[in-house]
């Protein structure tokens, strides 16, 4: 393997963790990546939090597609992102054949969030990193499962946007983003999807409202990761797992999200 071969930041929505079949393939198909080119899985797990925090009786909402997040709801949602989901995911890797570490954000110290939003709790963003604990964890031949809890430089734990959260690391690898969601790609307003989407396409569609909730997050994400990277970024379904590839080698599926 060369040092030209950027890692793959391959970021999945929590609601691939409801379908095992899809859950299985898509990390089977990333095990077999993983043999050319380092790959790193950032994962959410909103639904799962939502459903977890209903049980409970608490009731939560959203912000412009983030979770306001009490210090009360903490626990749960560190439990749901980092512990619950993650180790699904571990385990599932483990069963295709792969060499899963589940980590998050926090590990190893080397990302630091901070709030930017006090209005949202216990939410942050990634404000600084370095890649230390992914790096030797690809070294060893690993696949890291990284999950979007994070902490600030004085440890307090945080709740993290999981595109944000890739949009970061794929930043501090200096690698390639791909985002999978449970759509095909971005869709217009007769809901097919958008071959390519500029700053100027999305601005204008988030103001027609044909762009909404979490796809705003992600669509906004993959702008600006696009430009810092100066790299074409993916937008793709978890369901159809080989189109990785194909979009890896001629980004000619899903949404392909460019800077201008
Ligand atoms: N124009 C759009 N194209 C595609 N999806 C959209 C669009 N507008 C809103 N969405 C919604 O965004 C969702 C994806 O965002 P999100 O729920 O955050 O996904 P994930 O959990 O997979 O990251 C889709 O399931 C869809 O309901
Ligand atoms: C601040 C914020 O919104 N955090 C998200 C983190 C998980 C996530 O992003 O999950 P999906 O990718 O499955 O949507 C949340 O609590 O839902």
């Amino acid at each position: 393997m060369t040092s030209a071969v950027k890692t793959l930041v391959i970021k999945v929505g929590g609601a691939l963790l409801e379908n095992a079949d899809c859950l299985r393939a898509f990390l089977k198909e990333l095990d077999q990546i993983s043999q050319s080119q380092p790959v790193v899985v950032v994962h959410g797990g909103g639904a799962l939090v939502q459903k977890l925090l209903a049980d409970l009786g608490h009731k939560s909402e959203k912000k412009d597609g983030l979770r306001i997040t009490p210090t009360e709801h903490m626990p749960y949602v560190v439990g749901g992102l980092a512990g619950t989901a993650n180790k699904q995911m571990v385990a599932v890797g483990i069963e295709v054949g792969a060499k899963p570490v589940g980590v998050c954000l926090a590990d190893g110290a080397d990302i630091q969030c901070q709030v930017n939003d006090p209005d949202l709790g216990c939410v942050g963003e990634v404000a600084q990193g370095s890649a230390g604990l992914i790096q030797h964890l690809l070294a060893g031949g690993y696949l890291p499962l990284v999950s979007s809890i994070g902490a600030t430089a004085d440890g307090q734990l945080l709740n993290v946007n999981a595109d944000q959260a890739a949009e970061a690391i794929a930043k501090i690898l200096n690698g390639q983003l791909v985002l999978l969601s449970d759509v095909d790609g971005i869709l217009d307003g007769d809901k097919q999807v958008i071959p390519t989407m500029t700053r100027d396409v999305a601005d204008q569609l988030i103001a027609e409202g044909v762009i909404t909730d979490g796809m705003v997050v992600k669509v906004n994400t993959a702008l600006t990761t696009a430009k810092t990277l100066q790299a074409p970024i993916g937008i793709l379904n978890w369901r159809e797992p080989k189109l990785i590839s194909q979009w890896l080698a001629s980004k000619d599926c899903g949404t392909t999200v460019v800077a201008e």
